[in-house]
């Protein structure tokens, strides 16, 4: 495959797409203007009968830093946004880096059509995230024609996962929508994992969100399009299908030897558990036999009673054997990593269709659902709004490098660690998606600034 033209790849580039005027009568479009400067292009937006400093605050002329990438215009489809800013990404992926896309903007600004497309047959219209995938089955496809014959362990595929992010939790897409919770292990990492499902012989398993393993294009594309059908979606003023959760789609390189080594790993966790229940309930039933109240409240040891220590250790040491099991079973995953002929092994994609950034500064934006929400809808708004808030701190304290990332201040956040971690020698970006429509001007300026924001620490 000839390469491909690359731009400069910094830690966090953000990108402007300006969505058409969309085809209403009346619809004016606001004056924007993109100039080429010092480490990017600034982008200055105005209403077209602004009439400087008499304007309302949210009225107001407004010019960003030489910050953004590139500016993708109303006539440039998916393809061209696919090609300029995906695409370039694949020797990091081939190297098995992670790459995040985001797509950040307000309600029908074109988030959805960006990642995922409307058109899912017409190679120009579909998402960045189909194309993605064909090409990372293009490239796996040359590397599979070249394994020994009958390695099916090696054969590479795409596995997808697919979520949704709502409230505190994560919807499994690719599991009938189940819901996930989301939470930080003793290890330190993040955990989303199902609902516990109690087995024979006391056995207790989470599952963690499903990936499904597909060896063709057609194949992906299925079980996306089914994922699809299940997702949330909202009314708003704007855009009747609006969705109000940040949905994610992952996209990894795998193969059958990883797939089954860390579906080993769930089953020697789930082994774990009763015996790990076991030894804390023996400790326990001996502390309270081997000691008793005194008339103060304090305790002291019963005279009658001698703790059985033996018993304790017999316990202990089952509760070990399955600890390091489940050691065993982890370290065979970093063997077929390590055992891998690909380098590619377990590079992934991440693109992150985040929901409408009207809530994040609803006071400000005229297109904000505001007064017709629901109490619940006002409630999943202000934690949109903190998830967006911690997005923008989490690249922000990256990108300065900072000793303490706040990870933990959003589920969103808490979510998406393990991909900002994973792509320290990645590559991110966020592709804001905004209107030129008078009427969304608070919305687009709002989009533009947080973007900025963003861009400006990020060093595009
Ligand atoms: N760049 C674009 N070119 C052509 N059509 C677009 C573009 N952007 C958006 N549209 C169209 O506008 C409509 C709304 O877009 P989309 O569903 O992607 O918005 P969204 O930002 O995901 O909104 P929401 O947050 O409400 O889900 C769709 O019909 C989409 O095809």
């Amino acid at each position: 495959m000839p390469p491909k033209q690359t731009q400069k790849l910094t830690p966090f580039n953000v990108y402007v797409r300006w969505r058409p005027l969309p085809n209403e009568p009346g619809a004016t479009e606001i004056n924007k203007t993109q100039k080429p400067g010092d480490g990017g292009h600034l982008v200055s937006l105005s209403l077209p009968d602004a009439s400087g400093p008499s304007s309302s605050r949210v009225a107001r002329p407004w010019s960003s830093a030489p910050s953004f990438a590139k500016v993708f215009e109303a006539g440039d489809n998916n393809r061209s946004v696919y090609e300029n800013v995906v695409s370039q990404t694949f020797p990091k992926i081939m190297a098995g880096k992670t790459c995040n896309f985001f797509a950040y903007g307000h309600t029908g600004s074109g988030k959805t059509h960006t990642i995922v497309g409307y058109d899912h047959e017409d190679p120009q219209q579909v998402g960045v995230c189909l194309s993605a995938a064909k090409e990372l089955f293009q490239r796996i496809e040359e590397l599979n024609g070249s394994a020994a014959p009958g390695d099916h362990d090696q054969k590479l595929a795409v596995g997808l996962r697919m979520y949704e992010v709502r409230k505190k939790s994560a919807f499994d897409l690719l599991n009938g929508h189940t819901e996930c919770f989301i939470r930080e292990g003793q290890d330190g990492k993040i955990h989303v994992r199902g609902e516990t499902e109690t087995l024979e012989g006391g056995k207790v398993r989470v599952k963690p969100i499903l990936l499904v393993p597909c060896w063709t294009f057609e194949e992906l594309r299925t079980v996306l399009e089914k994922g699809l059908d299940l997702r949330a979606t909202g009314t708003s003023t704007v855009h009747d299908k609006s969705s109000r959760t940040h949905a994610v789609f992952e996209l990894e390189i795998v193969n059958k030897a990883l797939v089954e080594a860390r579906d080993a790993v769930v089953e020697r966790q789930a082994e774990l558990v009763p015996h790990g229940k076991f030894a804390t309930d023996v400790r326990i039933e001996e502390d309270m036999k081997g000691y008793i109240q005194t008339s103060d409240g304090g305790y002291m040891e019963n005279p009658d009673y001698k703790v059985n220590q033996e018993r304790i250790d017999a316990a202990e040491a089952i509760k070990r054997e399955h600890e390091e099991r489940v050691e065993l079973a982890e370290a065979k995953v970093q063997e077929v990593f390590a055992g891998s002929q690909h380098s590619c092994l377990g590079g992934r994609f991440i693109f992150v269709d985040l929901a409408g950034s009207e809530y994040y500064d609803q006071k400000a934006s005229s297109s904000a659902a505001g007064s017709k929400q629901t109490a619940q809808e006002k409630q999943e708004g202000r934690q949109i709004n903190s998830d967006l808030f911690a997005l923008k701190e989490v690249i922000r304290a990256r990108s300065s490098n900072q000793a303490r990332i706040p990870f933990r201040s959003s589920p969103l956040t808490m979510v998406l660690r393990e991909h900002f971690l994973g792509s320290e020698d990645g590559f991110s970006a966020m592709i804001l998606t905004v209107s030129p429509a008078a009427d969304q001007y608070a919305a687009t300026t709002n989009t533009v600034k947080y973007g900025n924001l963003v861009a400006v620490a990020g060093g595009s």
